[in-house]
């Protein structure tokens, strides 16, 4: 079959601020693989290095050096450290070979709230729109700071809504105790869904740890980025939330192999991608992703449209 990409670049209508600093600017790659009878099956690579996939210059270079004529040896032959890679030439090796029809029952998405004060306006406007379940960033201002619009976010929104935080591995041990007593004091207010990734990856042990003395559940997500590190938290004992990122998590058929022979509550959410690696992410997320909780692609208003 015959490859060619071609790279991408979008802005964010406003940046996303995470512990990481602003991200404002996507960058990618569309693939698209065409059989002999002219079929086509496109897929989108969209890398998140600060996640630990490759660079966007990474798996530019790798399809640079690609043939133009691939075989199925080439598609399966890539190697991990180019997990957004994988994911981008196997699903559109999935497209191609499978009628890949849309997904057809939808998961609930999750709303994403901006982080600081904004998050309050936008929880109501989300609210109205439909969206019960909202996820907010912390670990980006001051704890006190944060704790105070939380206190404030959990009033303001209805009590059957549900709030996730993400943290993106920026608490320490004695913030995330700080985070995890408030989510446990105030649940009779509104339920903390879960508190995703509080410390960084390496530190899983005192991850499992804190998941054993609070009640408010815990879920990795920086731990998990690829399949071989979700192996691995799943054979160190973590039985809490996996959120998955199935754009920069390695082959679609292998996360799909892992999710089936392994009964794990799996969220599954977008790295950001456009509509090529969303749909393929979708289609994922509805085989796959745990039905009693809503999927984190609620953000895709942000990003300025396709070009
Ligand atoms: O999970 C969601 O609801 C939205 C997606 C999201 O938060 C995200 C999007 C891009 C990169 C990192 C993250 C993250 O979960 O940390
Ligand atoms: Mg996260």
């Amino acid at each position: 079959m015959e490859f060619s990409y071609q790279t991408y670049q979008r802005s964010f209508q406003q940046p996303l601020q995470t512990r990481y600093g602003p991200w404002s600017i996507r960058r990618g790659l569309m693939v698209m693989l065409e059989d002999d009878a002219g079929n086509i099956g496109q897929g989108e690579i969209a890398p998140l290095s600060w996640f630990g996939s490759e660079t966007w210059e990474q798996a530019q270079t790798y399809c640079q050096q690609l043939p133009r004529q691939l075989t199925d040896a080439h598609i399966l032959s890539i190697p991990d450290r180019y997990p957004a890679c994988q994911f981008g030439l196997g699903s559109a090796w999935e497209a191609l070979h499978q009628n890949s029809v849309s997904a057809s029952v939808f998961p609930e998405i999750c709303g994403l709230l901006p982080t600081g004060s904004s998050a309050l306006s936008a929880a109501s406007k989300l609210w109205e729109q439909g969206y019960r379940t909202f996820k907010w960033k912390i670990g980006v201002d001051a704890i006190e700071q944060e704790q105070a619009i939380f206190r404030r976010l959990i009033v303001a929104l209805p009590p059957q809504a549900l709030l996730r935080l993400d943290a993106n591995g920026g608490l320490t041990n004695e913030s995330a105790c700080r985070w995890l007593q408030l989510c446990d004091q105030v649940m009779d207010t509104l339920r903390i869904e879960y508190l995703e990734q509080p410390l960084p990856p390496e530190q899983l042990s005192a991850m499992l740890s804190l998941s054993q003395q609070f009640q408010t559940p815990l879920a990795l997500d920086e731990s998990v980025a690829t399949l071989s590190q979700l192996q691995h938290c799943v054979q160190q004992g973590w039985n809490g939330i996996f959120v998955i990122k199935p754009a920069i998590c390695g082959y679609p058929h292998r996360l799909r192999q892992f999710c089936q022979s392994h009964p794990i509550d799996a969220v599954f959410s977008s790295v950001f991608e456009s509509e090529v690696g969303r749909q393929a992410c979708l289609r994922l997320a509805a085989e796959l992703s745990n039905p009693q909780r809503a999927i984190g692609f609620g953000v895709c208003h942000w990003l300025s449209p396709d070009e």
